[in-house]
Parts: C-alpha cells; sequence; structure tokens
C-alpha cells in the first residue's frame, strides 16, 4: 500500500488497511481485549477527558521532542510496545518493526515471544532496544534470557507483571485462535516454546501457552532476585495503582510502565492514563514513568507528558501498520506523530516536554470511568 495514502487519518485508517489484508482471527486477536473489552474503550477515552489550556505569545517555533529513557537518547517521547509473534502480520515481523522504529529516532521493546530471534532483532536494530520478559514458572529461562539480551546489546529488561494468567480474550476463544505453521516463540528452549496450542481444545493457543509457562506465584521477591540476575536497568510494566509503584521502586526497579495490557489483562481495570498521576506522584524521581494504552496520536502523548510520563509506547497502530504497509507504514506512522506532537506544542506553546505545567484542564467533571 502507498505510503501517501496513509496520511489522512493514521490510527483509523492503518486499522481499516490492515483489516483488510489479515485473517480476521488475526485482527481480532490484535484488535480484541478482555472479558466485555470495557478497559479496552476505556483506555482511548481517557484522553477525551482532559483539554489544553494553550499559552499564547510564547515564541515557540521549533519544540525539542527529545527525551532519554533510561539513558537511552531517543529524538521522540513515544516507542514501540513489546507484541508476541509480530511474523503472524509481516514475513520479516519484528526486524521490521525496529528497522522503522530505529529509523525514526524511536526506541522499540522487543518481547520474549518474538518471532524472530533476540539476537537477530538486535543484529538488525538502529535504534535503541529493551527486551520484554514474562514471569515464567522456569526461572533458569527467564535468568538466561536476561543474560542473552544483555550480550546482545539490549538497554533495559522490562518485566511484564499484569499477566500472572491470561485475560479471557472472547474473540480468540470464538475463533480458536491459533499460531499458523512458522510463527513461534523462538526465543524459548522447545521444552517450554513447542508450538503453541492446537485447534478444538477449548482455550485459544495464546492461553493455553500461558497456562503451560507463565507463574501466578511470581512475587515481589521474584522481582528482587531478577533484579539481581542482571546489571541492566530494570523496568516494570503493568501498574496501575501508588502502591505498587513504591513496591517497584523499593525492590529496585528503574522504571515503570503504567499500562491496562491494552484492556487485554483485567477488564474493568482503571484505564493506565488515569493511573497515571498517582503513580508519578507516588514514585518521584526514583523511577522513570511511563505509559502505555490508547495511545493513537501527538495530542496524546502530550496529555500523558503533562500527567507523568517521560515517553509511551504505541502497540496496535504499530501492528496495523506493520500489516498494512511494513517497516515504510511504520515510518509513516511515527512520521505522523512527530509532526502532530510539534503542531500541538507550537499551539500549545511550549517548547519540551518537560515544561508542561497547567497544560491540562479536566474537561469535564464525570469521567470515563
Ligand atoms: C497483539 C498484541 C500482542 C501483545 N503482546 C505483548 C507481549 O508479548 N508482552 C507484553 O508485555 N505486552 C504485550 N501486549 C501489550 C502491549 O505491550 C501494550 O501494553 C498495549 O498494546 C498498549 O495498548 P495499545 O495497543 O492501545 O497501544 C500485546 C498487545 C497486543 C495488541
Ligand atoms: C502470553 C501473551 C501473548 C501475547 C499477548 O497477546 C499479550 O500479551 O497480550
Amino acid at each position: 500500500m502507498a505510503t501517501a495514502q496513509l496520511r489522512p487519518d493514521a490510527a483509523d485508517g492503518l486499522e481499516r488497511a490492515a483489516r483488510a489484508v489479515l485473517p480476521s482471527s488475526v485482527a481480532d486477536f490484535i484488535g480484541g481485549g478482555a472479558g466485555e473489552e470495557l478497559t479496552l474503550a476505556w483506555e482511548q477515552q481517557a484522553f477525551t477527558d482532559y483539554a489544553l489550556r494553550p499559552r499564547v505569545l510564547s515564541g515557540v517555533d521549533r519544540p525539542d521532542l527529545s527525551v532519554s529513557m533510561l539513558g537511552c537518547a531517543v529524538s521522540l517521547p513515544m516507542a514501540v510496545a513489546p507484541m508476541a509473534y509480530q511474523r503472524l502480520v509481516h514475513p520479516a515481523g519484528e526486524l521490521e518493526a525496529v528497522e522503522a522504529a530505529g529509523r525514526a529516532g524511536a526506541l522499540t521493546v522487543v518481547p520474549m515471544l518474538s518471532s524472530v530471534g533476540l539476537e537477530e532483532v538486535a543484529d538488525a536494530a538502529a535504534g535503541p532496544l529493551w527486551f520484554q520478559l514474562y514471569c515464567l514458572r522456569d526461572r533458569e529461562v527467564v535468568a538466561d534470557l536476561a543474560r542473552r539480551a544483555e550480550r546482545a546489546g539490549y538497554r533495559a529488561l522490562v518485566l511484564t507483571a499484569d499477566a500472572p494468567r491470561l485475560g479471557s480474550r472472547r474473540r480468540d476463544l470464538r475463533n480458536g485462535f491459533t499460531l499458523p505453521p512458522g510463527v513461534t516463540p523462538v526465543n524459548l528452549p522447545h521444552r517450554i516454546g513447542g508450538v503453541p496450542g492446537a485447534p478444538g481444545t477449548g482455550a485459544s493457543a495464546i492461553a493455553q501457552h500461558a497456562a503451560a509457562t507463565h507463574d501466578a506465584t511470581f512475587s515481589w521477591s521474584d522481582l528482587a532476585w531478577l533484579r539481581a540476575q542482571t546489571e541492566l536497568p530494570l523496568v516494570v510494566k503493568g501498574v496501575l495503582c501508588a502502591e505498587d509503584a513504591v513496591r517497584a521502586a523499593d525492590t529496585g526497579a528503574d522504571g515503570i510502565i503504567v499500562s491496562s495490557h491494552g484492556g487485554r489483562q483485567l477488564d474493568r481495570a482503571v484505564p493506565s492514563l488515569h493511573a497515571l498521576p498517582e503513580v508519578a506522584e507516588a514514585v518521584g524521581d526514583r523511577c522513570e514513568v511511563y505509559l502505555d494504552g490508547g495511545v493513537r496520536r501527538g495530542t496524546d502523548i502530550l496529555v500523558a507528558a503533562a500527567l507523568g510520563a517521560r515517553a509511551v509506547f504505541a502497540g496496535r497502530p504499530v501492528l496495523w501498520a506493520l500489516a498494512a504497509g511494513g517497516a515504510d507504514a511504520v515510518a509513516e506512522l511515527f512520521a505522523q506523530v512527530r509532526g502532530e506532537l510539534q503542531e500541538a506544542m507550537v499551539l500549545a506553546g511550549r517548547s519540551s516536554l518537560a515544561g508542561l505545567d497547567g497544560l491540562l484542564s479536566p474537561r469535564r467533571r464525570e469521567r470515563t470511568c
């Protein structure tokens, strides 16, 4: 697909273009959420709870969008969220998104469940990479992945803490979702990787694999254990309240990603944007605070930054772009968001993301949830 066609409306246009080329069960896997998909809907609605208070005559011509993410200098405060099995949507899988993000000056979090090996992805990357881990029963596999990521040049580890088991994703259950041949968790040793799932067993392949490998007993002491396994900065993903944010900081986390996993885990969980201020306030300067969930345009980044996020991560839009037009479309998505953020900062009279005090006004008394 010609990238010029993507310009009018990046978020919605990309999803439409992707759905036109993807099998419907794959589009459902990507687009879906858990339960009644309330949190999924709230994630995007939450951004409309805030209006911007622009300042005029502030002389801002070229706002500074650069930021440091745990020591990684990036020129855009939007990174790629970890998303499993990217070869579901593009033959080059994770290599393609990493290339585009690097070109855009953005960071990528490579998922533990990547469908291209973590070393091969690192070799191909132009921009900084973090590596995501799940809380697995087999601690030796977790420690080994951490060591491999460190050796391959990843700059931080992200422990996803909100998936002791997989949320009930009704669309995947309805579709009996399985991974097609050739899309496998190649980073995992065969004893726990295998070929996830088989049709007709009543659960999605992804849910079965998570049931067999994830450890719901993983707790704060295990986070302390992981902290001791690596020299890399450690980020906890999936925090939605101040208490857990403080606990993560106390246990040695360097960063927190405020996230509801894009509404894919606990349905009716608070949308991440609403949890962000209490987390940012609770940890102060002890941890870098990030957000994902529902970020679709430049103004969303501005709202999240004003509420305490150092940078944000985008999930589904990147996969839709990957499906619709590969690395070029992902690069186009990043270019569009960069343009929107620049425009919003000029029009709001803000020269940098560090100086957003007084930018937000609650749009209504009643929140969307
Ligand atoms: C298809 C898909 C796969 C995902 N896989 C992972 C994963 O392997 N690890 C993880 O921590 N989060 C995973 N996530 C969650 C994302 O990292 C992120 O939290 C979420 O997508 C953000 O919301 P957004 O899609 O609205 O931007 C996945 C999300 C999607 C849509
Ligand atoms: C075991 C989880 C598979 C990836 C996924 O779908 C998600 O994290 O949302």
